[in-house]
This record gives structure tokens, sequence and C-alpha cells, in this order.
């Protein structure tokens, strides 16, 4: 189905009310591997990362990662589930060459974490509340890559070619309930809980969690059912959607599609679905009912997992703030409007400032060249604000110069950009540029007596008493100190030597 056939969005909404389900997978940052020691560091040589237990080799036994186990026990936590006291891994059976034990790892019917909310905000303030059925613990899949032939898709390519070191990452699924009491605003809660549910994931340090690494991926599950009628009609699954955007816009999408096939007396097939980026639009994967039954049965080589009371709370202490609650504090503290802090969010400034602030610059300081300068500078480079080669400690460093009258803005700017630069660190770049404010008599008052015997007619003014002209002469001693003079301390000078008061 092409996007010009579908019916518009509100028509849709006119007649139908969305039901969707959000699967988020996501890979922990341990550093071994769910079920064996291999190491997970990514851009490693293929296939170097592997051992017989992740290729599933006869013989090879699988032990459980405990940094896996308490990351999923924390994120259960953080999203309000409860903790199974005892639970078990089961074997997903299927056959496909990016899974060489022909079984993935996971879990079924015994979930560590379940029955959870998570609180999301949307655009106008509103909160919404999305209920959590589960959060799961299993491991990644090979990653497979398609070559050859004409498309370099699967069905057009003549080969394919197998990278196992993805093969037994940690993966925890978190899977809500059905969403329903969205209705328009469907696609806007998806993007919204995937952005908050990332921003707890970066919180609690289990993942670096970024989409376009793949490091967190979205499922969007989405059935219509006529408006008024309590069952559910049938879902499309759209499969890994790796970006905030491309949910909304998926979600959008099957929306529309969903409306079209509906209203012209089609019926949906259970199916997996692909996201197109360039379009918005998706296409059939492949149909649930003719999908594998995976067979799945308790693990049998590995123990259960039975966490203790005890760790389980002491793993509650550690806790982070809510990323929700948190943003709303720094917005308080900051004294700035929602829009502006949301502006500091979409810019990754967030941890930047707070710990530019914690270093002794004033928030607004810090928020001003976070914000300005150095998203401009990331923004050009295509990198995130803290792979900048410059620390909040420097910036807070840059600060402190200002405050103390060392440095004006000017200078300030000329600081950051000597030590991207890779000059050194600021009072570095300022020695090694001479970028010191003139603010000594001497250098100052020759330039002051510069000024003003350079420009006869405007001193006469200030000495009748035009106050204001004193200003050309303040710009002409900064001229004439390429911008490097104390302009308050010039203008001060030049009202002393002329003989008036300020
Ligand atoms: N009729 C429906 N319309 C929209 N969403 C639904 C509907 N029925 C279930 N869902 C949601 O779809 C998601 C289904 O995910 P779940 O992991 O339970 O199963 P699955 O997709 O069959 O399995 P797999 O993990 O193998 O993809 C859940 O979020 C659930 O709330
Ligand atoms: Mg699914
Ligand atoms: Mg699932």
């Amino acid at each position: 189905m092409t996007v010009t056939e579908l019916v518009s969005y509100d028509e849709a909404l006119a007649s139908y009310d969305p039901v969707m389900g959000l699967e988020v997978h996501v890979e922990l940052g341990t550093r071994t591997k769910m079920f064996c020691g291999c190491s997970t560091e990514l851009g490693a040589e293929p296939n170097s990362q592997v051992c017989p237990t992740c290729l599933g080799l006869p013989g090879a036994l699988p032990v459980v990662n405990k940094a896996g186990v308490e990351s999923a026990v924390r994120i259960g936590l953080a999203l309000n589930c409860r903790i199974a006291e005892w639970c078990r891994f089961a074997r997903k059976n299927y056959f496909y060459p990016d899974m060489p034990k022909n079984f993935q790892t996971s879990q079924y019917d015994e979930p560590i974490a379940f029955d959870g909310y998570l609180d999301v905000q949307l655009e106008d303030g509103e909160v919404f509340r999305v209920e959590i059925e589960r959060a799961h613990m299993e491991e990644d899949t090979g990653k497979s890559t398609h070559v050859g032939g004409a498309t370099g898709r699967i069905h057009g390519a003549s080969h394919s070619l197998l990278d196992y070191n993805r093969a037994g990452i940690p993966l925890i699924e978190i899977v809500t309930k059905p969403i329903v009491g969205a209705g328009e605003r469907a696609p806007e809660v998806a993007k919204a809980y995937v952005a908050e549910l990332r921003e707890l994931i970066k919180a609690l340090g289990v993942s670096e969690a970024r989409m376009e690494m793949g490091q967190m991926r979205c499922d969007v599950n989405l059935s219509l059912r006529p408006k008024g009628t309590e069952k559910f009609g049938t879902r499309s699954e759209t499969k890994n959607v790796n970006s905030l955007r491309s949910v909304e816009r998926a979600a959008r999408f099957e929306i529309q599609r969903h409306a079209a096939v509906l209203s012209s007396g089609g019926t949906i097939i259970q199916e997996t679905r692909h996201f197109h980026e360039d379009d918005g639009s998706t296409t059939s994967g492949r149909a649930k009912e003719e999908a594998e039954d995976y067979r799945y049965f308790p693990e049998p080589d590995l123990v259960p997992v039975a966490p203790s009371l005890e760790w389980v709370e002491e793993l509650r202490g550690t806790l982070p703030e809510l990323p929700r609650l948190r943003r709303k504090r720094l917005q308080e503290e900051w004294g700035i409007s929602e829009h502006e802090m949301q502006s500091v969010l979409n810019a990754g400034a967030v941890d930047p400032i707070v710990t530019t602030v914690d270093a002794g610059a004033p928030a607004d300081q810090a928020r001003k060249w976070w914000m300005g300068e150095l998203a401009r500078r990331a923004n050009e480079d295509g990198v995130e604000l803290t792979a900048l080669p410059i620390t909040p400690a420097q910036i807070a460093r840059i600060c402190a110069l200002v405050a103390e009258g060392s440095l004006n803005d000017k200078l300030a700017r000329q600081t950051i950009e000597g030590v991207l630069a890779g000059e050194g660190g600021p009072d570095e770049v300022v020695e090694k540029r001479g970028l010191k404010i003139v603010s000594d008599e001497g250098a100052l008052g020759t330039a002051v007596d510069e000024a003003i015997a350079g420009n006869p007619d405007i001193a006469e003014k200030v000495r009748g008493g035009k106050i204001q002209a004193a200003g050309a002469l303040v710009g002409a001693v900064m001229k004439a100190t390429r911008g490097q003079a104390d302009a308050a301390r010039a203008r001060q000078m030049i009202l002393e030597k002329l003989g008036v008061e300020g």
C-alpha cells in the first residue's frame, strides 16, 4: 500500500480508536555476555568475540551473568514492577542463521519483573501512565548482513554474512500492556514513552541506550477498534524501529493504514512489518499465523534465578532520581521554562550543565555555553555534546575567569575555541594566545590616552557633560586592544581623565 491510498489521520481517528503495545529491547552495558565470558565490546573484528557457549557448540554449558540479572532487577524496580522471587530462563526455538544454537535463551511465562508502570510527560505537560506487562532477560542474536544481488536486501541478496560477536549480549525486553485511551495522541505517547524509558535506562547506568547504534530498539504493535467497542482488533507489529521520531511516524502510519484497510472492508492480518525512514511507510514482513511455533520450554542447563528480598531491597536503594522528576527539579533550580528545558534535553546538555554547575559555575553561564557555542560546534561536527574535546570542569574554569573579570565573553569564546583545537586547558590557552583582559593601569592607561588624543571632538563633548559620548572612546580603546580591554575599567578611566563624574 502506498502512502497516497491511506485515509487521513483525522478521518482514521474519527471512526477508530487505536490500541498500541510497545516492546523495547535494551542491550545491557555489561562487560561480558549473558551466559559466557566473551567480551561485549563493540567494533571488534567479526567473530572474534565468540566461544563454544555463545556459538552453541555441543557440550558447552551457559552460566548466568550476575551483573545482567542485577541490571534487570534495577530496571524492573525503576519501572515500579514486582520482582519475581523465583524465575527461570526458557528456550525460544527457531531456525535462523543469526542464532547458532537454534534457540534463543529468553524468559517466557516467568519473567524477572512484571506489573509495573512508567509515567511519561506529553508535550503539553500532561502526564500519561503507561502500564508495563513485564521486563524479561534474554540474549541478543548475531548480526546478519545480506550482500550481493540487486538490492542488498535479503530477498535480492546473493549471500549473507554473519557476525556472532553480538550473539549472547544481554538484552532486557520491556513489554507494555495494551495502551488504550491515548486516542489521537497514541503516536505522541509512543514517542514520549520510548524517550522517557531511554532517559531512565541511561540514568540507571545499565546501558547507553543509543538507538542509532541498535542498543535500544522498539517494536510498535498497533491495532484499531471501531470507536465505542471493547474488543481489540488484529495487531500488526512493526519491528526494530530505531529512533524516537520513527517510533512516532510508524505508529501514525499504521493507524492510517489499518483505517484504510478496515474502512474499505478488508481485514488486517497479524504480521510483522518493516519501517522505512525515507517515506515513513511500513511494508509487510512475515505473517504471524504461519510464523514459527517457538516451542518454548524451561532451559534445563541454567539454574533458576531467585533474587533474595535483601538483595532486591539493596538494589532499590541504588535507584536514581526519576528523570522526569529530576528534569522538573533542575528546571526550577535553573529558573527556565518547560520549553527551554526541553531544548536542553534535546541537545543532550542536561548532564554537561549539571556537572559544570557542580564544578562551581553559575547555572545561567553553564547553560549559555553548552547551549550556544558548544551545541553549535557539536552540531557542525555531527557528534554528541559529551564527545567534544572539552570538559565541564574546563567550562567551569572559563566561567570563573569571566566572573573574576579576566575574560569577557568574546575572549571566553576564543578560549573555548583554543581548548577545542587541542591547544591545552583554559589557562594554557589564555596564556598562549594572550587572551587576558587588559586591565592593568599602565597598558590600559596608554590605550585610553591614545583614544582621547585621537578623538578630540568626542573628548570635548564628554568634558562638556555629554557622558553618553564616552561610549565611542571606550569603543576606540576596545579596538586598539583587539577587544581585550576591561570595558568597564576603561570607561571609568576615560571619565576620570576628562574630569567628569561617571
Ligand atoms: N490487539 C492488540 N493491539 C495492539 N497491541 C496489542 C494487541 N495485543 C497485544 N498487544 C501488545 O503487543 C505487544 C505484544 O508483545 P509480546 O512480547 O507479548 O508478544 P509477541 O509480539 O507475540 O512476541 P515476540 O516477543 O516474539 O515479538 C504487547 O505490548 C501487547 O500489549
Ligand atoms: Mg513482539
Ligand atoms: Mg516480545
